[in-house]
């Protein structure tokens, strides 16, 4: 039987787009039943009285090198990005994940490829993501078509699509979330939350299924499990 495991994310954070290939790699042969639940970071934040890691200075000096540190260990296309400050904290992602949340109404076979187009867009070419034309290309390069696209536009601006995306983040931290990525897995009768895309080993102990590094499919010597069986 499939395990099913929900991924909470936002697009604005790096190493929820590290969780999400990395699971999306993995749902073939950990027998996944992956579901996107897209949320909002910055109202997850406030909800959780948490803040954001890049406004305490240490930590966002850390984040610089250990990004692309990340980048190169989960083979995740991240690049630093030009301007943090007015692209994270100024811009946001408010009506990004409001895009998303249209599309897991509308189209949801799209919100997987519409997310990954989100953070390529940001996160390895440095592009904007708040604007009606960035949505309408991350769209396009998603595969959607261009009714579909206009559709999800009008949607964006709805209170459906606004109240969604609320509850999901609400629901996110009525399940203890405080930041992103969240992954709920569901194994033995039981919920098991994870904070971060670096507890991929210990959510394996727990399904019982065999960890061999971020790319199952091409497992790196260094991973250590080149001779075990998935
Ligand atoms: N150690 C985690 C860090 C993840 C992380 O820092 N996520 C940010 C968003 S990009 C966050 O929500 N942080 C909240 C916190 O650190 O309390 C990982 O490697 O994935």
């Amino acid at each position: 039987m499939a395990t099913k495991v929900e991924l909470f994310y936002d697009v604005l954070s790096p190493y929820s787009w590290f969780a999400f290939e990395t699971l999306c790699r993995y749902r073939g042969p950990w027998n996944l039943d992956l579901y996107f639940r897209p949320f909002f970071l910055g109202g997850l934040m406030n909800l959780a009285g948490n803040k954001p890691p890049m406004t305490v200075p240490n930590k966002a000096q850390y984040m610089q090198h250990d990004l692309q540190r990340g980048a190169e260990y989960f083979k995740v296309p991240l690049r630093n990005i030009s301007d943090p400050v007015k692209t994270l904290f100024e811009k946001g992602s408010l009506p990004a994940m409001r895009f998303v949340t249209a599309v897991a109404k509308e189209k949801p076979t799209f919100v997987e490829e519409v997310s990954r187009q989100f953070w390529w867009r940001l996160w390895h070419h440095d592009e904007d993501i708040t604007e009606a034309e960035s949505f309408k290309e991350v769209g396009e390069r998603a595969g959607l078509s261009k009714e579909d696209i206009q559709q999800c536009l009008e949607m964006l601006k709805t209170t459906a699509v606004k109240e969604k995306l609320k509850k999901e983040t609400e629901y996110a931290y009525e399940k203890g979330a405080f930041g992103s990525p969240y992954i709920i897995a569901h194994a033995n009768g039981e919920e098991h939350c994870f904070f971060g895309s670096d507890r991929f080993p210990i959510l394996a102990m727990v399904l019982k299924k065999k960890w061999i590094g971020p790319d199952p499919l091409s497992p790196s010597e260094l991973d250590g499990s080149m001779t075990s069986k998935l």
